[in-house]
C-alpha cells in the first residue's frame, strides 16, 4: 500500500469514527426515549382500568364506557407502536454502527462545488437534521454510484434531471467500525470488492447485494415505469437478488403509499421462501407476502379435491419408464397449460350462460331439500343478460330462503324430539336465555311453551348451519362435473390417442377426487370465473421468480388476478424444468407497457464452472462469467452406481477440509435422493431436503435438482449424471450444475453416454477414472 493510500485510509477512518460516534449518540438518545415511552406504556397497561369509566347501567353509560375504553386502548396502541418504531430504528442504527457505509461518490453539480456523498443501507443525518452523514442507497443521488464511472453523470429526481460530474467513486469494506479495505473504482462497481464478496462461502441465507449492485441490475431495481418488467437472466446473474433489492427500493420510494403487504412474491418452493427471508430485514424493511403458486391455487380450489403438487408431477414424469404413458401425460400437461385451452374454457363458460351448468342436490338427513334439477331450472330462469356470477348470487339468496323454510318445517320432525332429550347443558342454557329474551316483551309469561319452541329452533339451526355455510360458499355447484364437461371438444392439435388419454385420465381422477397439477390451475380459473371472484386489488406489485416455470395459462391468469398490479417476471429459459410452457413469460415482448431486460453476466459460479455448463445453455456463448477463478469441475467416471456411494464420503470429507461450508449432493429425483440419504445418514450431519422442507442449514444436504432451484451451495456433487438424457432432464442437469459456487463434482457411469456431458470441451474439466 502506498503512503498516499495509507493517508487516505486514515482520513476516511477519522470520518468513519466521527460518524460512528454520532450514531452512538443517537442510539443513546433513542434508548432514553425507549425507556420513557416503555415506562409510559407499562404504566398505561397497569392503570388501564383505573382510567376507564365502566358503567353498563343505561345505554348512554354503555356508549361512554365504550368510548372511554377505545380511547385508552388507542393511547396504549400508540405508545406500543412508537416502541416498535424505536426498536426498528435501533436495530438499523446498530447495523450502521458496525458498517456505516459502503460507498462514496464525489459529485459536482454544474456551477457548484463537489460534494462527498457517503452511501449506506439507510440514511443518517446530523443532530440538527441538516446534513446527511450517510445517504440511503435508494436515494436519487445514490443511483450515480451504481450507474456511472468517473466523468459526466446525471441522476433523476422528482423535480427533474440533475447533471454533473462524478469526480470520485470509492468503495469501502468496513466491519466493526474499521475500514478493512478501500477501492477507488472505475467502470464497474469495484471488481475487487465483488471478488471478495463472491469468493466467500455460501451462508444458509441469501445476502443483500446493495454494496455491489451492478449497472444492469440497477435498471431492474429502479424501474418505476413498466407495468410488466421482464427479466431474462442466465443462472446466477442476480435475478432473485435484484428482485429483493427492488422490493426494498419500491418500499422506500413509495413509502407513503406502498407497504410490504401490498407486495407479493411467488417463489419456486417453500425452502426458497426461507432462503430469501433475511434480505429485506437486513435492509431494515419488512418482508413482502410470499407464496408458491401451488399454495395459492390450493386456496382457490378448496378442500374438496386432493391437488397434486408440481414436484409430484415432475417426479411422475421423471420416473415413468413407460415411454408411451409418459408421452401421453406430457401431451395432457402441455394442452391443459396452454392459452388455447384457457380460451376454450372461456368459450365453454360463455356457453354455460345458456345451458350446461351442473349443480348438486342440497340434502339433509339423506332427504333432497333442493334438487340439482331445481337449482338448474331456477338458474336458467334468471335473465341471461345477467352475468353468471351475479346469477349465482341470486340463486344463492333464493336457496338460502328456501332453506329457511325447510328448516322451519323440520322443527316438527320426530328426530328433533330425540335430539331434544340428548341436549347438553349449554344448549339448554342458551335456549333458556333466548326464551327469556323473547318473553320480555310479552304480556303473559308462557315460558315452558316458549322453551320448547326455542329448543327446537336451536337444534334445527345447529344442524342446518353447515348447509347455510355450504350455500354461502356455493358448494351446490358441481365444479367437478362442469370441469369434466369442458373436455367436450377435441383440440385439433392433439391426436386421437392423446385426446382419449386426456379425457379418460381427467374423468378417472375427478371421480376419485384428485386434481393433477396440470388441472389445478384450469380448475381454479373456472371456479373463479363462475363465482366471479373479486380481483385482488390490495396487491400493487407482484414478483414472479423462476417465471420460466409458469405456463402461458398461469401467467395470463395471474394478470387477471392482479389487474392493478405492476409485475416483475424473472426467469431463465435454460432452467425451465417443468413440462409445460416455458418461454411464455417472455412472450409479451411487443406490448407497450412491457420492458425487457436481459442479464448475461453470471456471478454465482467460478469461470471454470460456467465454462463447463456453457454448452448446455441455449445461447450459451452469450454467458459472461464474472472474473473469479477456481478449480475446473471434476468428472468422476465409475463402473456403476454402487461405486458412487462408496466414494462420496471421501469427497465430502475432502470438500469440507477445503473449507466448503454448504455442500449439496444433487440427485435427479426424490427417490434417488432418499437412496443416497439412506446410505449416508450413518456418517452424520447429512440432511435430506424434501418438498416440505422449509429451511436449509449449513452442512451437507441431499436434494433433488428441482428443489435446489434458486439456491446455491459452496460445492455441488452431482450424484449420477448418466440418468439425464432428454431435453427436460438437460435443463434439470443444467440447473443442478449451476447451483455450485466454488466446486463441482459430477459422477458418471462409464460406458453410459450422457449427451450433454459428451458435448463439453474436454479441456473444461478434470477427469478422474475409478475402477472399483
Ligand atoms: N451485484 C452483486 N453483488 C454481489 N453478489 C451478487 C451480485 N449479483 C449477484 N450476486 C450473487 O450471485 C449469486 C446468484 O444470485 P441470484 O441467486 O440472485 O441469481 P439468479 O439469477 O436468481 O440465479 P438462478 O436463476 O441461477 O437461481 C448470489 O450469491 C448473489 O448474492
Amino acid at each position: 500500500m502506498s503512503k498516499k493510500d495509507i493517508e487516505e485510509i486514515s482520513k476516511e477512518q477519522q470520518r468513519a469514527d466521527m460518524v460512528i460516534h454520532e450514531i452512538g449518540k443517537k442510539i443513546d438518545k433513542l434508548e432514553g426515549n425507549k425507556k420513557d415511552v416503555g415506562g409510559d406504556a407499562g404504566h398505561l397497561r397497569e392503570t388501564f382500568w383505573e382510567d376507564v369509566t365502566v358503567n353498563f347501567d343505561e345505554p348512554d353509560d354503555v356508549l361512554e364506557t365504550h368510548i372511554s375504553l377505545r380511547q385508552q386502548a388507542e393511547l396504549l396502541g400508540e405508545r406500543e407502536r412508537s416502541i416498535g418504531q424505536i426498536h426498528k430504528q435501533l436495530k438499523t442504527l446498530e447495523k450502521l454502527k458496525y458498517s456505516p457505509y459502503f460507498g462514496r461518490i464525489d459529485f459536482k453539480e454544474d456551477q457548484e462545488d463537489a460534494e462527498a456523498i457517503y452511501i449506506g443501507i439507510t440514511s443518517f443525518m446530523d443532530q440538527n437534521d441538516e446534513n446527511f452523514y450517510i445517504y440511503d442507497w435508494r436515494a436519487p443521488i445514490s443511483s450515480v454510484y451504481y450507474d456511472y464511472s468517473p466523468g459526466a453523470a446525471s441522476y433523476k429526481t422528482p423535480e427533474g434531471k440533475i447533471d454533473g460530474e462524478l469526480q470520485l467513486k470509492r468503495q469501502f469494506l468496513i466491519r466493526d467500525g474499521k475500514i478493512l479495505n478501500l477501492f477507488d473504482t472505475g467502470v464497474t462497481i469495484g471488481d475487487e470488492l465483488l471478488l471478495e464478496v463472491l469468493g466467500t462461502n455460501a451462508s444458509s441465507m441469501m445476502k443483500s447485494i446493495v454494496a455491489t449492485i451492478q449497472k444492469e441490475q440497477n435498471r431492474i431495481i429502479r424501474n418505476e415505469t413498466s407495468k410488466y418488467l421482464i427479466v431474462q437472466g442466465v443462472a446466477g446473474s442476480g435475478k432473485t437478488s435484484a428482485a429483493l433489492q427492488r422490493v426494498a427500493f419500491l418500499l422506500y420510494r413509495h413509502r407513503d403509499t406502498l407497504k410490504s403487504d401490498n407486495i407479493m412474491l411467488f417463489s419456486p418452493n417453500p425452502l426458497f421462501n426461507s432462503y430469501v427471508s433475511t434480505v429485506l430485514p437486513e435492509l431494515g424493511e419488512e418482508n413482502m407476502q410470499q407464496t408458491t403458486w401451488h399454495e395459492y391455487i390450493l386456496n382457490r380450489v378448496g378442500k374438496s379435491f386432493d391437488v397434486e403438487d408440481p414436484f409430484t408431477q415432475l417426479e411422475a414424469l421423471l420416473s415413468d419408464e413407460n415411454e408411451q404413458s409418459s408421452k401421453l401425460r406430457l401431451a395432457g400437461i402441455q394442452y391443459k397449460s396452454s392459452l388455447p385451452f384457457k380460451q376454450h374454457l372461456d368459450e365453454y363458460m360463455q356457453g354455460l350462460s345458456k345451458d350446461g351448468m351442473v349443480f348438486k342436490n342440497i340434502t339433509f338427513r339423506k332427504k333432497v331439500l333442493i334438487s340439482k334439477e331445481e337449482l338448474a331450472r331456477k338458474f336458467y330462469e334468471l335473465d341471461d343478460h345477467v352475468t353468471i356470477p351475479n346469477r349465482m348470487q341470486s340463486l344463492k339468496d333464493w336457496a338460502q330462503s328456501e332453506m329457511r323454510k325447510h328448516a322451519k318445517a323440520e322443527r316438527k320432525q320426530s328426530w328433533v324430539d330425540e335430539e331434544m332429550m340428548l341436549l347438553d347443558k349449554e344448549d339448554y342454557l342458551s335456549a333458556y336465555k333466548a326464551a327469556q329474551k323473547n318473553n320480555r316483551d310479552d304480556d303473559e309469561f308462557s315460558y315452558f311453551d316458549k322453551e320448547e319452541v326455542v329448543l327446537r329452533k336451536v337444534i334445527v339451526n345447529k344442524r342446518f348451519k353447515s348447509i347455510y355455510k355450504g350455500i354461502k360458499n356455493l358448494r351446490f355447484i358441481d365444479y367437478g362435473q362442469i370441469y369434466k364437461n369442458a373436455f367436450d371438444k377435441r383440440s385439433d392439435d392433439l391426436s386421437d390417442d392423446e385426446w382419449t388419454s386426456i379425457v379418460n385420465t381427467t374423468i378417472v381422477n375427478l371421480e376419485q377426487g384428485i386434481l393433477w397439477n396440470e388441472d389445478a390451475t384450469a380448475f381454479a380459473y373456472l371456479k373463479d370465473m363462475l363465482e366471479g371472484k373479486k380481483a385482488n386489488t390490495g396487491i400493487r406489485q407482484v414478483f414472479i421468480d423462476e417465471a420460466q416455470d409458469y405456463s402461458a395459462f398461469q401467467i395470463s391468469y395471474i394478470k387477471q388476478l392482479f389487474p392493478y398490479s405492476k409485475m416483475t417476471f424473472l426467469g431463465d429459459l435454460n432452467q425451465a424444468i417443468f413440462a409445460h410452457g416455458n418461454d411464455e413469460f417472455l412472450r409479451d415482448g411487443t406490448d407497450e407497457d412491457v420492458e425487457k431486460i436481459t442479464l448475461t453476466k453470471s456471478y454465482r459460479s467460478t469461470s471454470e464452472i460456467i465454462e463447463f455448463t456453457r454448452s448446455m445453455a441455449h445461447n450459451g456463448d452469450e454467458i459472461e462469467p464474472f472474473n473469479r477463478h477456481g478449480n475446473k469441475p471434476l468428472v468422476i467416471e465409475v463402473p456403476n452406481k454402487k461405486t458412487i456411494l462408496a466414494h462420496i464420503e471421501g469427497d465430502l470429507q475432502h470438500l469440507k477440509e477445503e473449507g466448503n461450508k454448504t455442500i449439496a449432493i444433487i440427485c435427479k429425483t426424490q427417490k434417488e435422493s432418499m437412496e443416497v440419504y439412506e446410505s449416508l445418514k450413518g456418517s452424520g450431519g447429512v440432511r435430506l431436503l424434501e418438498k416440505g422442507t422449509i429451511s436449509y442449514e449449513k452442512g451437507i444436504s441431499v436434494v433433488p435438482a428441482y428443489l435446489a432451484k434458486g439456491i446455491e451451495f459452496d460445492a455441488v456433487i452431482l450424484y449420477n449424471s448418466s440418468v439425464y438424457v432428454n431435453e427436460m432432464e438437460k435443463e434439470l442437469f443444467y440447473t443442478a450444475c449451476t447451483r455450485a459456487m466454488h466446486e463441482l463434482y459430477v459422477y458418471r457411469e462409464e460406458n453410459i453416454p450422457n449427451p450433454f456431458l459428451d458435448n463439453i470441451d474436454k479441456e473444461a474439466f478434470r477427469l478422474k477414472k475409478i475402477s472399483n
